[in-house]
């Protein structure tokens, strides 16, 4: 089954210039991506194509099929694709700094930002909710408040949230973002043992988010997806070094990566 299935793709905020040209993607389920790009080269702007927040250029005629389907209600989506970005993340700590990790993850059944004094929940609804703390392990942070939250616990939450409808893919944008190093192994490692279970899809300009499970990887260079395909085949010193516009040496151990320091 084809998780994103995109021929020809135009894409921009004004018809008069597009962000990203001609994009040519396919994910399949299984398969676990990063699509790596520096500042400014078009990642949100392809989260937003994939999350239905943006539409392609109609001036060219493309395809674009998410899980089979090319037109999707957003809040069905999300039952099938989980999606967890940094924006999301700031409108809870803007939002719902008084909200507990129990009411963070369970609002995901109903989309929102925390809780709403009109959603009720039904009993499988909460033993479901209950369900993702034991399975993510995160059961300290049920009663913790938001705004008393690390930004790794409340990522953990964010994840657990999209996952609330036990989606077939989860999409993550620059997930070790204001982590320090002992918490972005512990994130990442929360990422690692999700990959048994769903397809994970993580877009970013950092080159350590490249987890040893993943397995493809698309560059974002020169307002297109540059170069795509079997990690071991994108991952070079000369790809790295297009896409950042600087000389970099990329050294790899262990499955992992990482640019050579000066
Ligand atoms: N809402 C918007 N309206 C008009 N132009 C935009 C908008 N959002 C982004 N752009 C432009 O689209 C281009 C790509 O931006 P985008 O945010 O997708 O890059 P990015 O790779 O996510 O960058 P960063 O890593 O800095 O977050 C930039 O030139 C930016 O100015």
């Amino acid at each position: 089954m084809n998780i994103i299935e995109f021929e020809n793709i135009n894409i921009g905020y004004d018809y008069r210039f597009l962000v990203l040209k001609n994009i040519n993607l396919n994910i399949k389920e299984g398969e676990h991506w990063v699509i790596l790009g520096a500042n400014g080269s078009g990642k949100s702007t392809l989260l937003k194509l994939i999350s239905n927040d943006l539409y392609p250029n109609t001036h060219y005629e493309f395809k674009k099929k998410i899980f089979g389907i090319e037109k999707w209600d957003i809040f069905d989506l999300k039952k099938k694709l989980g999606i967890v970005t940094n924006e999301l993340q700031n409108e809870f700590v803007y939002q719902a700094r008084f909200a507990s990790g129990y009411e963070i993850v369970r609002s995901g059944f109903f989309a929102s930002i925390g809780k709403k004094e009109h959603h009720i929940f039904t009993k499988e609804q909460n033993e479901k909710t209950d369900e993702i703390f034991d399975y993510l392990d995160i059961k300290v942070l049920k009663d913790k408040k938001a705004s008393l939250m690390s930004t790794g616990e409340l990522r953990k939450c964010l994840i657990a949230r999209a996952l609330i409808y036990r989606p077939k893919a989860l999409l993550l944008d620059e997930p070790t973002t204001g982590l320090d190093i002992k918490a972005q192994k512990n994130f990442l490692s929360l990422i690692k043992r999700l990959t048994s279970t769903l397809s994970i899809i993580i877009i970013t300009h950092h080159v350590k988010e490249i987890i040893e499970d993943i397995s493809h990887v698309a560059l974002i260079a020169d307002n297109c997806i540059y170069k795509q395909g079997l990690k071991k085949d994108i991952l070079t010193s000369a790809n790295i070094s297009k896409v950042f516009d600087l000389d970099i040496e990329l050294l790899s151990k262990n499955n992992k990566y990482y640019i050579k320091e000066d």
